[in-house]
């Protein structure tokens, strides 16, 4: 089974995310990086970012900027990214990467709490899209701050949604933090609010919520 999906992956990979793929190997460092998105994540934002216009984006969880550089490639030239990291290893090879891949006109890196750092770019707002990746215990607070700093028939994104897949059982399991899972699941349930937003959350391995804000 296990072999299939990774044959199923190289496919889709082979065909539609070759460049995404690339971008990957700056991005781990000889190091196995599995808290990242994946190429075809990152071929989907790109496509949700080209598809609707996007010129501006935040990102709360920059790692070691993978996924803000498949975003960073789907934006126009005047596009730029706002990506938020607390942790400073990450985000020192986060700058080289972006220095490598000659970025940093595009991509503007917030070291700190992404409370804070949302606080100070809300004087930027509106922003065409926000992409959530970051610690699962705040998306309430992520979505909060997203309700009034992005634009009308803008994007929210979020990846880790289905929280280790169990936002959908009936109770909390052992060994789940239960505060990221009350807040997950009250992030979901008001992305659902068909009066404030069309949403869905697609089932990659980790669950990735899409709304359109109406
Ligand atoms: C899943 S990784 C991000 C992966 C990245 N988006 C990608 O796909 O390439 C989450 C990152 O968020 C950072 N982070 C977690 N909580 C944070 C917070 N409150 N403020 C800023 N950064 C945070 C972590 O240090 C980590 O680097």
């Amino acid at each position: 089974m296990r072999n299939n999906s990774s044959i199923k992956l190289q496919y889709i990979r082979n065909l539609f995310a070759k460049e995404q793929e690339k971008i990957e190997k700056y991005c781990t460092f000889g190091k196995k990086q599995c808290i990242q998105i994946t190429p075809e994540e990152g071929k989907l934002l790109s496509i949700f970012i080209k598809s609707r216009n996007v010129k501006s984006i935040v990102e709360i969880g920059t790692l070691y900027g993978y996924s803000s550089i498949c975003m960073a490639r789907a934006l126009p030239e005047d596009g730029h990214i706002y990506t938020i990291e607390n942790n400073s290893q990450h985000s020192g090879i986060a700058k080289e990467n972006f220095c490598l891949l000659n970025l940093n006109s595009k991509i503007t890196l917030m070291e700190g709490i992404a409370l804070e750092k949302l606080d100070e770019l809300s004087i930027k707002a509106p922003f065409d899209m926000i992409f959530i990746d970051a610690d699962k215990g705040n998306y309430t607070k992520y979505l909060d701050w997203a309700e009034s700093y992005i634009k009308q028939g803008g994007l929210i994104i979020a990846d880790n949604t289905l929280l280790f897949n169990t936002v959908f059982l009936e109770s909390v399991p052992k060994g789940v933090s239960e505060q990221s899972w009350r807040c997950m699941r009250e992030f979901n349930q008001r992305l659902s609010d068909e009066e404030k937003y069309y949403s869905i959350l697609i089932p990659t391995e980790e669950g990735m919520t899409v709304s359109l804000k109406l």
